[in-house]
């Protein structure tokens, strides 16, 4: 069996760059992959309580000392008496540089490392380990592009309110002001800018960028990123969605054999979903080591539950429903799109209008293909997968 994928992940110390790196971190963990978080002292609480759910591994590495105008303890930037002092704390993390490297050695094999675009320095410590380092950078595809193409115009003597058309993007308009400083100065200097550069060098030379965002959001300015930097974007986001449940209900009447119960277990298993499973009777027996082995992304629940408020939970992107009536018009109210799986009575009328006439989801697949049969797993997984992440397979 090959070992499973290992990544290190270290946000930078700043919760606006580290709670997306918390939700992409998961959505890692629903691939099987295993993760190794760096961070520091005093942040240690805040990632043990956020990622308490998880099997993440938690490192943490000290900040230094004595950095003039940062108060001792003050570790990440929303403690900081005031942000002028944003450069000097940003610089101060790469003597946290020899410590992040012991416990490199220390760690089993590492597959890459996904590190934040301010932590710029751990590009050398990726290079010395033969490690690809994957880039964080908090901001979207369309500020990076229609900045970097200002950039021409902020050199000219164009005055702080007047707005002038980007050069690659003439539908757009903006002012300096649109810029902080020094960046709006026409020849900008300073530490932070000199920071700045640095951290944007290392991040051209390192793997690849990973942008918390979705293609279809900003085509246009994701196909000019990747024309005109290098590394490659990659849009894998929004983060925030990656922790999409599926419902899976079946109603108060339908029935399930034991053989299809099976394959329901082994289909959620396999589909990596994190879901959320109200069945009407306990589900087995012999205790398999199915909720345990899906114990961080999957809950079944035997009580009554009130279906309504979950179908409207922002979490709840897809609904496994046995289409009686209720259920789809619920679903339809809340936005949730169906995973069609009729099995008496008018549900399977519903579910061909679900599919055939407003056209709201899609259908499990049966082995024969004819609307009664048998689900297997592989069937399940197929249409579950297609349901929650657009992929056809
Ligand atoms: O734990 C639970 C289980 C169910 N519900 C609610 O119970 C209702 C279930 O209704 P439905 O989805 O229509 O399923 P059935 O109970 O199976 O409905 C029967 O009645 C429907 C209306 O006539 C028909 O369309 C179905 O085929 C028939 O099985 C819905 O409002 C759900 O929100 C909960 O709130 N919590």
């Amino acid at each position: 069996m090959t070992p499973p994928l290992h990544v290190v992940v270290f946000p930078f110390i700043s919760k606006g760059h580290t709670i997306p790196i918390f939700d992409l971190a998961r959505f890692l963990l629903c691939r099987k992959i295993c993760i190794t978080i760096f961070t520091t002292p005093a942040n240690r609480s805040f990632f043990s309580h956020s990622l308490s759910d998880t099997n993440i591994d938690i490192i943490e590495i000290p900040f230094p000392k004595n950095i003039q105008g940062v108060p001792p303890g003050v570790e990440s930037t929303d403690k900081l008496p005031s942000m002028s002092l944003f450069a000097t704390f940003a610089n101060a993390t790469k003597l946290m540089k020899p410590h992040f490297e012991k416990a490199l050695e220390s760690l089993p094999p590492v597959t890459f490392m996904i590190t934040d675009g301010f932590l710029g320095w751990t590009l050398d410590s990726a290079n010395k380990f033969g490690i690809p380092r994957l880039v964080y950078f908090g901001m979207n595809a369309f500020s990076r592009v229609v900045s970097i193409s200002a950039l021409s115009v902020l050199r000219t003597q164009v005055s702080d309110n007047e707005l002038f058309e980007v050069p690659d993007f003439p539908w757009i308009k903006i002012t300096r002001n649109d810029f902080d400083l020094p960046f709006r100065d026409r020849e900008p200097k300073g530490p932070l800018f000199d920071f700045m550069m640095d951290s944007f060098m290392a991040a051209s030379k390192s793997y690849g960028l990973l942008v918390n965002t979705f293609y279809e959001l900003e085509s246009v300015y994701v196909d000019v990123c990747n024309r005109i930097t290098s590394p490659k974007s990659w849009c894998i986001g929004p983060f925030c969605a990656g922790n999409q449940v599926l419902y899976v209900a079946f109603g108060t009447q339908a029935e399930l054999s034991p053989e299809q119960f099976k394959e329901i277990k082994i289909g959620l298993e396999k589909s990596q979903v994190s879901f959320l499973w109200v069945v009407r009777k306990s589900l087995d027996e012999v205790d398999d080591g199915f909720e345990n082995r899906v114990k961080n992304r999957g809950l079944v629940v035997t009580e009554w539950v009130d279906q309504r408020e979950i179908l409207s939970h922002g979490s709840v992107q897809g609904f496994l429903s046995h289409c009686g009536w209720n259920s789809v018009i619920e679903s339809m109210c809340a936005k949730v799109p169906i995973l069609a799986w009729p099995m008496m009575a008018d549900q399977h009328m519903n579910a061909r209008m679900v599919l055939e006439v407003i056209k709201i989801g899609l259908r499990v697949e049966t082995c024969d293909g004819s609307v009664r049969g048998f689900v297997n797993w592989e069937g399940l997984e197929k249409a579950i997968k297609e349901l929650m992440e657009g992929e056809k397979v």
